[in-house]
């Protein structure tokens, strides 16, 4: 904190009476000289207070209005189940407690039996949740059958591997795992750039495995509403468990295995009790039967390490950007369907495009065809890459990021 300015000095007036009147003017002109100057600065002084003042008034406002964030953040979530003349009977969610509270006229007259509720400490009714705020429904995706195959992704051979010995095989052949008496890897861990195919590679173990996919990404676990990010972790597990064999994707799983901040937010303390939930869901695995977990993250240096102990995720695979083989692949892989013209060099392609990313190199097979189709042709030609590559050049000036992913 900085220390408040002392205050100048004040001037002194030395007036001798044996002082000619020629040098007692020329004294009292020098010391309101004096004056004017501790005015001056004082007026100074004054304008820097005036600025600090006005700098804490904001930064109080910016604290109160960060309170009330907080406040407002520690709801609980339940279900009116009974409209009495009153009050209201909910039930919290989590601990399935029944309260009859009050509700006000205002909310009272939105509210149907059955809807779920927002209520504070004191059990009162907050507001009534939008049923599209059920975050379950929105957060998971399922996909009984993914059509991505190994095929599908490039320059990845080494990472296919290691996630068919962490996932394929304790899924197909999980008696072999029994007999010989070790544990298959429980949660694998991919890490890597954004758009390098860790998607791919968790759709792909899927579907060769005739697994459910089952995704979810960490941002949509953490939750406004205490207990709720814990319950929709349980319930990926439980929906999981009604749909073996299944592979769980989480995505962006820096989002609730984050390295603990120094703050202490109630926001923070739900981020854990989420992540705790997941490390237990996992720890009691074993009597889980067909269910594989896969996570994945752009963020690893975040990474809290507690989630990376054995029993947790405990197989690490790095999925790095394409290296000039994975790029002309993955590039076959993009044109294939394509109506590339002779004169189109794929593997010079892959040469231009260092640095560029599984995602970039589909956008730009796509951003091709755009080319040839604007000029009204079916044949996708070597210019037409030329001028994709020049978009995206121009576009990752403008942007800061080398393009918009597919
Ligand atoms: N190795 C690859 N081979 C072929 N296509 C790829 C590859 N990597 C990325 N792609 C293309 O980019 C798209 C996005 O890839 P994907 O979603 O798997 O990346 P990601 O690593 O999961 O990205 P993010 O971290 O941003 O979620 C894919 O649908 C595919 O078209």
């Amino acid at each position: 904190m900085s220390r408040s300015p002392s205050l100048p000095e004040r001037p002194r007036l030395d007036l001798d009476p044996d002082m000619s009147p020629d040098e007692r003017l020329e004294a009292l002109r020098s010391h309101l000289e004096d004056v004017l100057e501790v005015h001056e600065q004082l007026d100074t002084q004054l304008e820097r207070a005036k600025t600090r003042r006005e700098n804490l008034t904001e930064k109080v406002d910016r604290l109160e209005r960060e309170n009330d964030t907080l406040k407002s953040s520690s709801l609980y979530i339940a279900t009116a189940e009974e409209l009495l003349d009153d009050g209201v009977v909910v039930k919290q969610h989590g601990n399935n407690q029944e309260v009859l509270t009050e509700v006000s006229p205002g909310i009272r007259e939105e509210l149907e039996a059955g809807d779920r509720v927002a209520i504070n400490d004191s059990f009162a009714v907050q507001s009534v949740l939008e049923p599209e705020t059920d975050a379950r429904a929105q957060a998971m995706q399922v996909d009984g059958s993914p059509d991505v195959t190994y095929d599908d992704i490039g320059g990845l051979d080494e990472q296919i591997q290691e996630v068919r010995e962490a996932v394929e095989q304790p899924l197909i052949n999980a008696e072999q795992f029994r007999t010989v008496g070790i544990e298959p890897p429980s949660g694998v861990l991919l890490h890597g750039p954004p758009g390098t195919g860790k998607t791919m590679l968790a759709k792909a173990v899927a579907n060769e495995t005739d697994a459910t996919f089952i995704k979810m990404a960490g941002s949509e676990l953490v939750q406004k509403f205490i207990g709720e990010g814990a319950r929709l972790v349980r319930d990926l597990f439980e929906l999981a468990s009604e749909n073996e064999p299944a592979v769980i994707f989480i995505d962006e799983i820096d989002a609730i295995a984050s390295k603990r901040t120094e703050s202490k937010t109630s926001g923070d303390a739900e981020v854990q009790r989420t992540m705790m939930q997941l490390l237990s869901e996992m720890d009691g695995f074993d009597d889980r039967g067909e269910i594989r977990i896969i996570a994945a993250t752009n963020r690893f240096d975040m990474l809290d390490r507690a989630i990376l102990r054995p029993g947790r995720f405990d197989r690490l695979i790095e999925v790095p950007k394409p290296n000039w083989d994975g790029r002309e692949r993955i590039l076959e892989i993009h044109t294939e369907g394509m109506n590339l013209a002779d004169d189109v060099d794929l593997a010079e392609l892959a040469s231009e495009t260092e640095g560029f990313s599984g995602a970039e190199l589909a956008s730009l097979a796509t951003e091709a065809g755009m080319f040839a189709i604007r000029d009204e042709r079916t044949e996708i030609r070597r210019e037409d890459f030329e001028n994709a590559l020049e978009k995206v050049e121009e576009d990752d000036d403008t942007a800061g990021t080398p393009i918009a992913f597919a």
